[in-house]
């Protein structure tokens, strides 16, 4: 039986390398899908990975309509067996129900991924409805660490270093230190900006480098980044290196 499946995890958890993955599997034998994403950093209609694989994926906007685009493409006599869904927390929940819709009355397998929570520790409204909608919950294997060593749960967003816990929901960026500057508006990236241009983006601008940076909870309740930390360094803080 088809399932709406949602994989999850922090950022950097390896969700981008699953879905290519999940693809590549099940296009090697013989199963015809399509790739989704929305708002990935390397670009419009891109679905990278940090291990270095990218391919040419559909970028979702927001009146993608997922139930109109399978139909269009099987009434053009391709198959569709599977969809594949980069950076789901980006979608609305109008959009999440489509999904859950091909799943019921066409039994299409829909694998999802992103993240759940934003930097405020909030859900996401596409992750949100993913979570009351799916079949089967995934959470990511492979760990992402918080500087202290333990499992990182949470993103925290800097911004020139320092964590913030106000903006945007929305800014598309890495988790590298040179982050991508900030977008402003609803947080779509500028498409003159170069860091994962949008159609939908508003133009407004706002100051500052943005990064994100995963921690575990207890670190991110304390708003205490690798840096903070450095800087503290208080004995029962210590750091890896
Ligand atoms: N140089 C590297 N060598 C091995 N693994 C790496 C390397 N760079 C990144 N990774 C792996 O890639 C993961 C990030 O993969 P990615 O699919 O981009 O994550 P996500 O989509 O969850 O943000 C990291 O957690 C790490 O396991
Ligand atoms: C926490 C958080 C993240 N984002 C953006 C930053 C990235 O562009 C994506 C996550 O991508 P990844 O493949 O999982 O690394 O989401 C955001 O816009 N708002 C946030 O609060």
């Amino acid at each position: 039986m088809a399932e709406l499946v949602f994989f999850t995890g922090t950022m950097d958890s390896g969700k981008s390398t699953l879905a290519l993955q999940t693809d590549h599997n099940y296009t090697a034998r013989g199963r015809r899908g399509l790739i989704f994403t929305r708002g990935d950093r390397a670009g419009v209609a891109r679905l990278s990975s940090r291990l270095g694989l990218e391919v040419t994926a559909r970028e979702v906007l927001d009146d993608t309509d997922f139930w109109a685009e399978v139909q269009a493409e099987r009434h053009a006599g391709r198959a569709v067996d599977h969809v594949v869904c980069d950076e789901a927390q980006f979608y609305s929940p109008r959009q999440v129900e489509q999904l859950a819709r091909l799943v019921d009355e066409t039994e299409i397998d829909v694998f999802a991924f992103g993240i759940t929570t934003d930097f405020r520790t909030r859900l996401f409204p596409g992750s949100a409805r993913l979570f009351e909608l799916a079949d089967r919950i995934e959470v990511l294997q492979v760990q992402s660490l918080c500087w202290c060593g333990a499992r990182a749960t949470h993103n925290a967003r800097t911004v020139d270093g320092v964590m913030v816990t106000e903006g945007d929901q929305v800014v598309i960026g890495d988790t590298a230190d040179d982050g991508a500057a900030a977008g402003g508006g609803d947080g779509w990236a500028d498409p003159g900006a170069g860091n994962g241009a949008h159609d939908d983006a508003p133009a407004a601008a706002a100051p500052g480098t943005v990064a994100y940076e995963v921690l575990c909870r207890r670190h991110h309740m304390r708003h205490m980044t690798a840096a903070t930390a450095r800087r503290r360094s208080t004995p029962t803080e210590s750091l890896w290196s």
